[in-house]
C-alpha cells in the first residue's frame, strides 16, 4: 500500500472493482465507513458525508435504504470476518451502531457495545484505518440526578441508570484508550444528548404512542427541569468536525466531546411543543417526582420477577422517569474551543422540521 502526504492509504479496494470508477475522484482521506449507517443518526451522517464529497460505505446488521454512491455491507459488528471487508482502503470510520436503549437486554448490550466495540477497534487496526469516531452518549455521566451544564471532566456514572448506559461507558473507555498517535490510530468520542429529527424511531413515536393511549396528561415534578435535546443535523455536524480535526497533533485525540443544541429547554415544554405541533394536547397535571419514580421502580421489579411467566413493558420505567423529571444539560464549550463547533440548526427550527416530517403521526391521521 502507498501512502499520501498525510500518511493516508491510497490503494483502491481490490474486491470492489465496480466501485473504483465512483471512488477514483475522491481524495483518499475522504473514504469512510459508517458502522450503524442504516440507523437514524447513521443515515443522516451518510447523507451529509456524501454531500461533502466523501465516498461512503455502510456496515450494519440491516440495510434500510439504498443511495447512489453508498456501498452496503450487511453483518454483525461482533464478527470481525464480516466487518473487515467494509474497512478495506478506508481511512476514517464512524461507529454509531448500538442496540436500541429500550431493549433492556443486558446480554445484547454487553455483546454489541463492549465485545463488538473491541472487535471494531481490532478490525480498524488490522485494516489500517487511521481515525475512529465513536458515537457515545452524554448519559455516560448521568446517574438519575441533576446535571447542570455538565462538562466532560465529570466522572463516569458509578451507578449507571441502565445496562445501555453501563455498556456505553465501557465502550467509550475502550475507544478512547485505543488512541495511539505513534501508531497513527486516532480516536475521539462524541457525546450527543436527546437526538431528535426526521426519521427518529424513538422520541416522537414514543411520545405520540403515549399520547394516543391517553397517558400524556401528566407532568412529572414541577415541570421546570432543563434538558438538552439535539437536532440530528447538529450531531452529524459534530461528528464530521471531529473527524476533520482528528490529526496526531490535535487536542481532540482520545477525548470525549459533548455535542448538543446548546439551548437547554424545559423537558415538558419541548414535549408539549412537539405534541401540540402534531395536534395533541400538552400535559397539564403535575405528579410528584418521587411518587412516580417509586412506582416505576416497583413496576420494573415486578416485570423482572414475572419475566419467566409473563412479559410486559411498562411505559414508566425508572430510567424514563429520571430522564423526564431531572435537569440534565451539558456544556459544549470544549467542542466549541477545540473544533469550532456551533449548532447549525436552532431548537425551534429543529422542532418545526421534525414535526413536519411526521404527517402520519398527526392526530387523526
Ligand atoms: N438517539 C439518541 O437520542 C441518542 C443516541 N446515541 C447513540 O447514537 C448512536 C446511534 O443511535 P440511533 O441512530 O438513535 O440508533 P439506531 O438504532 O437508529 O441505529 C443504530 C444502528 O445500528 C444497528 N446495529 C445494532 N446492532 C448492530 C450490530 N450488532 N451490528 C451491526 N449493526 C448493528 C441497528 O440495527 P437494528 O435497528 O436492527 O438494531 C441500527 O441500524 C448509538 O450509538 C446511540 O447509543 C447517543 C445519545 C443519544
Ligand atoms: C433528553 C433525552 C435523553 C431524551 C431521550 C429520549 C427518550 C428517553 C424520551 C423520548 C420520549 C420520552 C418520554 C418519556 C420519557 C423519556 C422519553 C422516552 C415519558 C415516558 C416520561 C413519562 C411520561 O409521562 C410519558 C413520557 C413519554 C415520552
Amino acid at each position: 500500500q502507498r501512502e499520501d502526504e498525510q500518511g493516508e492509504k491510497t490503494a483502491p479496494p481490490s474486491h470492489q472493482l465496480s466501485f473504483i470508477g465512483a471512488r477514483c475522484c475522491v481524495q483518499s482521506n475522504k473514504r469512510c465507513t459508517v458502522i450503524g449507517g442504516s440507523g437514524f443518526l447513521g443515515r443522516h451522517l451518510v447523507e451529509k458525508l456524501l454531500e461533502r464529497g466523501y465516498s461512503v460505505s455502510v456496515f450494519d446488521i440491516r440495510q434500510s435504504y439504498e443511495l447512489p454512491g453508498v456501498t452496503f455491507y450487511q453483518g454483525d459488528l461482533c464478527d470481525k470476518r464480516t466487518l473487515l471487508p467494509a474497512l478495506q482502503d478506508v481511512s476514517l470510520v464512524f461507529h454509531c451502531a448500538s442496540p436500541a436503549p429500550g431493549s433492556d437486554n443486558r446480554e445484547l448490550f454487553e455483546r454489541v457495545n463492549i465485545l463488538g466495540t473491541r472487535t471494531v477497534i481490532e478490525a480498524c487496526v488490522e485494516a489500517g484505518v487511521q481515525k475512529l469516531v465513536l458515537t457515545s452518549s452524554a448519559s455516560v455521566v448521568f446517574e438519575g440526578t441533576d446535571i447542570k451544564n455538565g462538562r466532560e471532566d465529570l466522572p463516569y456514572a458509578k451507578k449507571p441508570i441502565d445496562y445501555y448506559t453501563q455498556t456505553k461507558i465501557e465502550q467509550e473507555k475502550l475507544v478512547l484508550a485505543a488512541c495511539d498517535t505513534e501508531k497513527n490510530f486516532l480516536t475521539v468520542a462524541i457525546r450527543p444528548h436527546g437526538i431528535f429529527g426526521p426519521r427518529d424511531p424513538q422520541l416522537v413515536p414514543i411520545l405520540v404512542d403515549t399520547a394516543r393511549r391517553g397517558k400524556m396528561k401528566f407532568i412529572i415534578g414541577d415541570g421546570t427541569n432543563l434538558v438538552d435535546f439535539t437536532f440530528v443535523e447538529n450531531v452529524v455536524h459534530g461528528h464530521i468536525l471531529a473527524a476533520e480535526h482528528l490529526r496526531p497533533s490535535s487536542p481532540i485525540c482520545g477525548k470525549p466531546y459533548h455535542i448538543t443544541n446548546d439551548e437547554p429547554v424545559r423537558f415538558w415544554d419541548f414535549m408539549s411543543e412537539v405534541l401540540m405541533g402534531l395536534g395533541y394536547a400538552a400535559p397539564r397535571y403535575h405528579l410528584p417526582y418521587t411518587l412516580v419514580y417509586g412506582l416505576a421502580l416497583l413496576l420494573w421489579l415486578l416485570a423482572l420477577v414475572l419475566r419467566p411467566l409473563v412479559s410486559f413493558k411498562p411505559t414508566f420505567t425508572p430510567m424514563r422517569v429520571a430522564l423526564a423529571g431531572t435537569h440534565h444539560y451539558y456544556s459544549c464549550e470544549r467542542a466549541k474551543q477545540d473544533m469550532g463547533y456551533k449548532p447549525v440548526i436552532g431548537l425551534k427550527e429543529g422542532i418545526t422540521l421534525t414535526v413536519q416530517s411526521y404527517p402520519h403521526l398527526r392526530r387523526g391521521a
